[in-house]
């Protein structure tokens, strides 16, 4: 009879008892068992038990449809009391591993996601069954429920460029998504205002087309709010991006996607409920961001978008890093319906990308130089000099 140790010393799971009956000498160090089949499956026969003595027992007949939320929290407060090391106990380890994951959980006030990532690299059976992921997510989302979100879209006229603010209603931690230079002023004075402390000042990217606000906001803002922009970029910030980090502000947090192709660099940040994406200028409404220049490339970016962004959900909201038609948003849907651009084959969006003739910005030579130290500049009189410096 194995005892997989999932917890320090701590907390154990384990399956049925052997056909040897070495349950007495298999948990002679468990202080406690929560034993989580019905009786009729005869998993731990009464004589193994009372062999055990001195040990605390809670029966928890655990099976689909059987266990309410509700029930398994008030099972986590009881188990909580309960002396340790804790033993948790099933006919196949399934169950076991699940109510141990609820159980880790809620006493650390992790998130589902977080959760279930402590239980993969522990092989826990229960991953392989969607119906308990599905429990195990639904329980531990309970004890700690996503707070609110407070949210808000700016704009920054010269270069049209979009500022996304995103915060938690309860802890007020916050992040912002591409200020711009000219504007830091104005994002300080708003989330002071809201009350919001703002822990990350994130790029979507290396910008060609103006001065990021967040060096200027490092400033501005009291509380030590960092910069963040993707490795990839070869930018330098306080915090480097890379794909599949999550960036938590309070309860909420983003997840960030590698959607290269406009740069290399480039990064998408996703919701974690899905609802709203920040794609930066990989994915604009009814069109894209350029490729000629800073790594771009146009298969790269039409692989970014049909992998990484056109795979969320339809009603997902796109909320992009510019428009220059007095647009605001648009969703995954919309996009996949009717881009102009990325509604075609491969071949021909390459051929489109590469007869845009746009001119080059017009603040490239200073903005990305600056950009790649998170706009960190020297300013001369004026304003208009933008060396970088570090
Ligand atoms: N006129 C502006 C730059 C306009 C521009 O090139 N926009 C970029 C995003 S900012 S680098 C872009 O990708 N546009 C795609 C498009 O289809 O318009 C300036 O001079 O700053």
């Amino acid at each position: 009879m194995e005892l997989i140790d999932v917890c320090g010393g701590e907390v154990f799971i384990t399956g049925q008892v052997g056909p040897d009956g070495d349950f007495a000498a298999a948990t002679k160090d468990v202080a406690s068992l929560v034993y989580l089949c019905k009786p009729q499956e005869g998993c731990l026969p009464d004589q193994a038990w009372e062999s055990s003595s001195h040990k605390e027992r809670v029966d928890l007949p655990l099976g689909p449809g059987l266990f309410e939320v509700r029930s398994a929290l008030s099972a986590v407060d009881r188990i909580n009391k309960m002396a340790k090391p804790i033993l948790f106990m099933c006919k196949s380890a399934n169950r076991a591993g699940a109510m141990a994951s609820v159980f880790q959980g809620c006493r650390n006030g992790w998130s589902s996601e977080q959760t279930l990532e402590w239980a993969k690299p522990l092989g826990l059976k229960f991953l392989t069954m969607p119906p308990m992921v599905e429990w195990v997510s639904a329980c531990v989302d309970s004890r700690f429920p996503k707070g609110g979100l407070i949210f808000r879209q700016l704009f920054e006229k010269e270069s049209s460029t979009f500022t996304y603010i995103l915060g938690d209603a309860e802890t007020k931690q916050a992040v912002i998504i591409d200020p711009v230079d000219k504007t830091a002023e104005r994002d300080s004075q708003m989330v002071t205002e809201m009350g919001l402390k703002p822990t990350l000042l994130l790029n979507t990217h290396v910008h060609a087309d103006h001065i990021t606000g967040t060096g200027k906001l490092k400033g501005l803002l009291p509380g030590g709010a960092k910069s963040g922009v993707s490795e990839a970029s070869g930018g330098q910030a306080d915090v480097k991006i890379h794909d599949g980090d999550k960036i938590r502000f309070g309860s909420r947090y983003l997840e960030a996607r590698a959607t290269p192709g406009h740069t290399a660099g480039c990064m998408t940040f996703v919701l974690d409920d899905k609802s709203a994406c920040f794609t930066g200028d990989t994915l604009l409404v009814r069109g894209c961001g350029r490729t000629d220049f800073q790594g771009g490339s146009s298969e790269t970016l039409y692989a970014s978008v049909k992998g990484k962004i056109f795979t969320l959900p339809n009603d997902c909201t796109v909320y992009p890093g510019h428009d220059y038609q007095g647009r605001h948003s648009s969703t995954v849907g919309e996009e996949k319906a009717y881009n102009p651009r990325l509604t075609k084959p491969v071949e021909e969006f390459v051929s489109i990308m590469s007869n845009l003739n746009l001119p080059y910005p017009k603040q490239i030579d200073k903005a990305v130089p600056a950009n790649m130290v998170c706009g960190i500049c020297d300013e001369v009189e004026g304003g208009d000099k933008a060396e970088a410096s570090v």
